[in-house]
């Protein structure tokens, strides 16, 4: 089977990382990139700075819009005049937070046009092949286009198929802007490490090592993460005594419910 034709619009943090998943897959799709800064020197990649330099021999088979939701109607748009009657033979897959199936559909319509539409939250680690995405396709999209969007997520990580839009609103709150969670916990070992008379070489590289062990060990082995916790909590020693404080109810449950309330409630207004 030939590569697909996949145009990228937008390749700014989440669409270089996707890019820079695809590129380093296998089987690279033929990429047309839009965006007003990326450079990248590939075979399979061309950069456009506007919708009306899409090559005219370029048919893609998924639009990827990586952009922010405020110009999404304009760059559908500029797409759609550029694109024509190529643009009938397309999918969209949208990776904003927030913005519906039905809304970026209409925006084709609005132009005369039709093209189903496919969202999903990947997340940065997609950068390195690590990445975690939700994937919902609307009905419209065929079983084809669900496959081939389905590839191109499987590329950069692994995937979740959601068969209700609206649990993408929990897929962005968790797995979306997790990995910013877990940065912070980073930062923030960091310097209760350097607060305790650790050098900022030293604090680093324990926070970033103990972040990256316990990782491989939630992705390597069968364990849910409970037991993983209390195979480090020997009875009574140092372990027991930080989590009894993150543990209050007060403390980290109160925390990250609040935490991933507040961005369900974020990516519901950014719907519309
Ligand atoms: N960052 C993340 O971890 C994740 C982000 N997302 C979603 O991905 C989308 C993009 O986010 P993110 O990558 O962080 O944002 P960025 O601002 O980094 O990237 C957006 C890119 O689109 C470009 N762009 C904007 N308008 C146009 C246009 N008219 N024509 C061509 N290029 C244009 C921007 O260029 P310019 O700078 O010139 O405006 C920029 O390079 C958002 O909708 C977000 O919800 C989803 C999951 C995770
Ligand atoms: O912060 C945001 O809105 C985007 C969506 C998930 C991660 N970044």
């Amino acid at each position: 089977m030939p590569a697909p034709s996949i145009l990228l619009a937008g390749c700014g943090k989440l669409g270089s990382a996707l890019l820079g998943g695809w590129l380093a897959s296998p089987n690279p799709p033929r990429l047309v990139v839009l965006d007003r800064h990326k450079t990248c020197d590939n075979d399979n990649v061309t950069v456009i700075r506007t919708a009306d330099s899409v090559p005219d021999d370029f048919t893609p088979d998924i639009i990827v819009l990586a952009i922010k939701p405020a110009v999404a109607e304009d760059v559908i748009a500029s797409l759609a005049e550029t694109l024509g009657a190529r643009l009938d033979k397309a999918a969209f897959l949208s990776v904003m937070a927030g913005r519906t199936c039905a809304s970026l559909s209409a925006a084709a319509k609005k132009s005369g046009h039709s093209c189903p539409t496919l969202r999903a939250m990947p997340n940065t680690p997609s950068t390195l092949g690590a990445g975690v995405s939700g994937l919902y396709a609307s009905p419209e999209a065929t079983e084809q286009q669900t496959q081939l969007c389905h590839d191109l997520l499987s590329a950069v990580g692994d995937v979740v198929e959601v068969t209700e839009e609206k649990d993408l609103l929990g897929v962005t709150a968790l797995s979306g802007s997790g990995p910013a969670y877990v940065f912070l916990l980073a930062e923030l070992l960091e310097k209760a490490g350097q607060a305790q008379g650790l050098s900022p070489e030293n604090a680093r590289q324990l926070a970033r090592g103990t972040i990256y062990g316990a990782g491989r060990m939630l992705h390597e082995l069968p364990d849910d993460a409970e037991k993983l916790r209390k195979a480090v909590t020997s009875p009574n020693g140092t372990t027991a005594a930080a989590l009894a404080e993150l543990m209050k109810e007060e403390a980290w449950p109160t925390a990250i419910e609040k935490a991933i309330n507040a961005a369900v409630k974020r990516a519901d207004e950014l719907a519309g």
